[in-house]
Parts: structure tokens; C-alpha cells; sequence
């Protein structure tokens, strides 16, 4: 097995300045298949991604026979009663690694986990036990400090900002997060991850200082791409018409 420091040290000089591409599919896309999560990531390291970051044990498996860049892997899983779901326990940590993932993200905020279990316990566990470096996803610039600075994650990315309570209101990639994070810790590597929607965003992401750019929907969200595009069309346009007529007409049916 190797070391953690060569894990850590082979993504450190392979994705500076690079492109990850999140291969994921929704439950119930039809994409939803490792064959197909395979080729996406597979076509992302064809055409110049340095990385790929893949949700689910299976996919991480499909993807690792294919391509040698490294993968990032996740596990999400939902819990009742808890609002983390990226790779929320030592348990899905340990699967996406035995799996074949070089790295993986989890949830890096301080919101309550199921089974008791704290993000500095999980890092800890990751980084000793499967000798594996930590994505710490966080939302906030004190939840990146407080990852970086004190739980030892290796790599901080903006993954949640927009997608908690305290950030609900944030639209687009979280440029300024970015740039105060990467400013603030020197020594951990900033991923810009979140809404990056078009190459002159990735450029924007570098000059606020980040070390790598990871971009899913714009490229790999097939079921969001169809959806932006259907909604611009006249058919899109007559049927919500249609619907609001509707309910005007029978504001109380169904
Ligand atoms: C918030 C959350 O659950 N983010 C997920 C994390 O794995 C994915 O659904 C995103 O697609 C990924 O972060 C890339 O972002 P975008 O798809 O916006 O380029």
C-alpha cells in the first residue's frame, strides 16, 4: 500500500493548475451506470483533466479499471434526522478507497454526523488508517480554517457554499472564498468546486488563487444540460402557460 505523504505528494503535482471533472449521474438518470460514469471520466482524462471526482463504491471501482489520473472519490448517503450526506462516516470513507479512489472528499462542516462520529476523528482515521489524503468540502471561509489549520485536511474545497444554511443565498462559483481561503492557508491547496459554469469562470477561480478547478453539471449533467435548453423552447413556454391556466382555472384540483 503506498504512504500517505506519496498519495498526497503524486495529486500535489499532478493536479496544480489542473481540471477535475465530477462524473456523476442523479438516481434514476439513465446515466446512473459505472459503465457510463466510466466513460465520462474516461473521455475527461482523454481530453486533458487532470482528475475526476466519483460518487459510490461501484462507480470508483468501474472508473479505476479504465483511467490512471487520480480519482477523487466520494460516498453520498443519506441519513434521517442529519444534514450531512458527502461521505458522511468512516464507513464510507474506507469503501470508496478500498474501491480504488486515491483521495476523497467529505462533508467538512461542523454539523452534527450520524453515529457519533466528529470530522476530526473521520480525518484523522482516513489519513492513518487507509493512509489516504482528505477533501475537507466546506461551505464557509471558518470551516476551511478550522479544516485545514487544525483537522489536517490536505486539499479544502468550496464544494458547499450554497448548499447550507449559513450560504443558502450564494449563486455562481464562490470566487471570494476561494481567494480568502487560498490566502489564509499557505500550506493547503484550494479547490474551486460549485456552479463553475464556463471556461472564463475556471480562469477566474486561478487568479483568486486556486490550485485546481473541479466542474460537474457544465460538463457532465446531461439531465440539467437537456432541462436549461428544453426550458428555452416554445413547447417549454406553451405548457407552463398551460399549467398556469390550469390553476386559475381550478385552483383547487390537483
Ligand atoms: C453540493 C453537492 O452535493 N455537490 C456535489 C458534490 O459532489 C455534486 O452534486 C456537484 O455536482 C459537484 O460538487 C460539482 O459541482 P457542479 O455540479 O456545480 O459543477
Amino acid at each position: 500500500m503506498k504512504s500517505l505523504e506519496e498519495r498526497r505528494a503524486n495529486v500535489l503535482a499532478r493536479w496544480r493548475g489542473g481540471l477535475i471533472v465530477s462524473c456523476q449521474a442523479a438516481a434514476g438518470s439513465p446515466l446512473a451506470r459505472p459503465e457510463i460514469i466510466a466513460a465520462l471520466a474516461l473521455t475527461a482524462e482523454l481530453n486533458g483533466a487532470v482528475g475526476v471526482r466519483i460518487d459510490g463504491p461501484a462507480n470508483v471501482a468501474a472508473v479505476r479499471r479504465v483511467i490512471s489520473i487520480p480519482i477523487l472519490g466520494i460516498e453520498k448517503v443519506i441519513y434521517g434526522g442529519f444534514d450531512v450526506y458527502i461521505t458522511p462516516t468512516f464507513a464510507a470513507a474506507a469503501r470508496v478507497v478500498r474501491s480504488g479512489a486515491d483521495l476523497v472528499a467529505l462533508d467538512g462542516t461542523l454539523r452534527p454526523r450520524p453515529q457519533g462520529e466528529t470530522l476530526p476523528k473521520i480525518i484523522r482515521r482516513v489519513r492513518e488508517e487507509l493512509q489516504t489524503p482528505v477533501v475537507a468540502d466546506v461551505a464557509t471561509e471558518a470551516e476551511g480554517l478550522a479544516a485545514g489549520e487544525e483537522y489536517g485536511a490536505d486539499f479544502i474545497s468550496t464544494t458547499l457554499s450554497g448548499y447550507t444554511a449559513e450560504t443558502r443565498d450564494k449563486s455562481g462559483p464562490d470566487f471570494e472564498l476561494v481567494e480568502r481561503l487560498s490566502k489564509r492557508l499557505a500550506h493547503v491547496p484550494i479547490i474551486c468546486e460549485g456552479r463553475v459554469r464556463d471556461p472564463e469562470d475556471v480562469r477566474r477561480a486561478f487568479d483568486c488563487g486556486a490550485f485546481a478547478v473541479c466542474v460537474g453539471t457544465a460538463i457532465t449533467g446531461v439531465d440539467w444540460l437537456v432541462r436549461q435548453y428544453v426550458a428555452a423552447t416554445p413547447v417549454a413556454k406553451e405548457r407552463r402557460e398551460a399549467a398556469i391556466a390550469e390553476r386559475a382555472a381550478d385552483p383547487n384540483g390537483e
